[in-house]
């Protein structure tokens, strides 16, 4: 395994997708009759304001829970239809996930917390020089033995992220991942999901609701209440301020729009 070469390229596909969460006797449609088509290889930021399913619609796509209705493609394997166990080996194996939070485990070294999903999966590493070309990679390599408490907060998602890519994942799931950081840190992050799409064809999928996040992916597509109302290239805008307009425009906009695909 070598983490500077291509990946084999994945896409990601919703298909009407509907998530209803219950509450006793309450229940929010979370997203409604979703569909949406990421591309191989492409980088794509989903906005929306708060509350419009955004998380929903990345956890659904990565396994996290489970659709009411409709299915999720990854791989052209709809995951919807695996057992517990099945997604669980599919989600360690297939899917990278990234949070705001970072959710590194205080008590380990960098080390330790990147090579993580390999212990849960009764996995170990095969090769050291891996883990050092990864951690290289993402400008960590002089800190792999320090715990996440000796980290800044840019380190510590570098850390998330090499603990995201250690199965090497054809595809991402990134949810705010710069919502903890300062903007110059924000930015190293993604400059570096920006590299992880066009040097090594990986699938990136990015929930944020900065347009100075968003303008890095290839594509914008836009919530609200539970409906993609809008997806627009990200080249169509000149920087993140017009990108920023487009996306206000849409969101005060009553009108819903045929949603493009990537
Ligand atoms: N586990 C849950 N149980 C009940 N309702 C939920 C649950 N998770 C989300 N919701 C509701 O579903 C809707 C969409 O939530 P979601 O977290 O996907 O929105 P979001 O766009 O990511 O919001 P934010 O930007 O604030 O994180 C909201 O009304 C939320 O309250």
């Amino acid at each position: 395994m070598s983490f500077s070469e291509t990946v084999r390229p994945t896409t990601a596909t919703v298909q009407s997708i509907s998530k209803t969460y219950r509450q006793g006797s309450r229940s929010v449609d979370a997203l409604r009759d979703v569909s949406l088509n990421v591309e191989a290889g492409s980088f794509v930021a989903v906005m929306g304001a708060s509350g419009s399913g955004k998380s929903t619609l990345l956890h659904l796509m990565s396994g996290l829970t489970r659709p009411t209705t409709g299915s999720v493609l990854i791989e052209g394997q709809n995951i919807a239809e695996l057992s517990d166990y099945e997604l669980t080996c599919f989600r360690r194996r297939r899917i990278g996930l990234v949070f705001q939070a970072f959710n590194l485990v205080p008590s380990l070294s960098a080390r330790d917390n990147i090579l993580f999903p390999l212990y849960a999966a009764g996995e170990s590493l095969a090769n050291d020089s891996d883990l050092q070309e990864l951690a290289l990679q993402l400008g960590i390599e002089d800190r792999l033995h320090h715990r996440p408490d000796a980290l800044s907060g840019g380190e510590q998602q570098r850390v998330a992220i090499a603990r995201s890519l250690i199965t090497n994942p054809a595809i991402v799931f990134a949810d705010e991942p710069t919502g903890s950081l300062d903007s110059v840190t924000g930015d190293s992050i993604c400059k570096l999901l920006r590299n992880l799409c066009d040097q090594q064809q990986r699938t990136i999928v990015m929930v944020t609701h900065e347009p100075s996040v968003a303008i890095w992916a290839d594509s914008v597509v836009v919530l609200k209440d539970g409906q993609i109302v809008n997806q627009f290239l990200t080249k169509e805008c000149t920087n993140a301020q017009s990108l920023a307009a487009r996306y206000q425009q849409i969101v005060s906009s009553d009108a819903q729009e045929v949603p493009l695909s990537t």
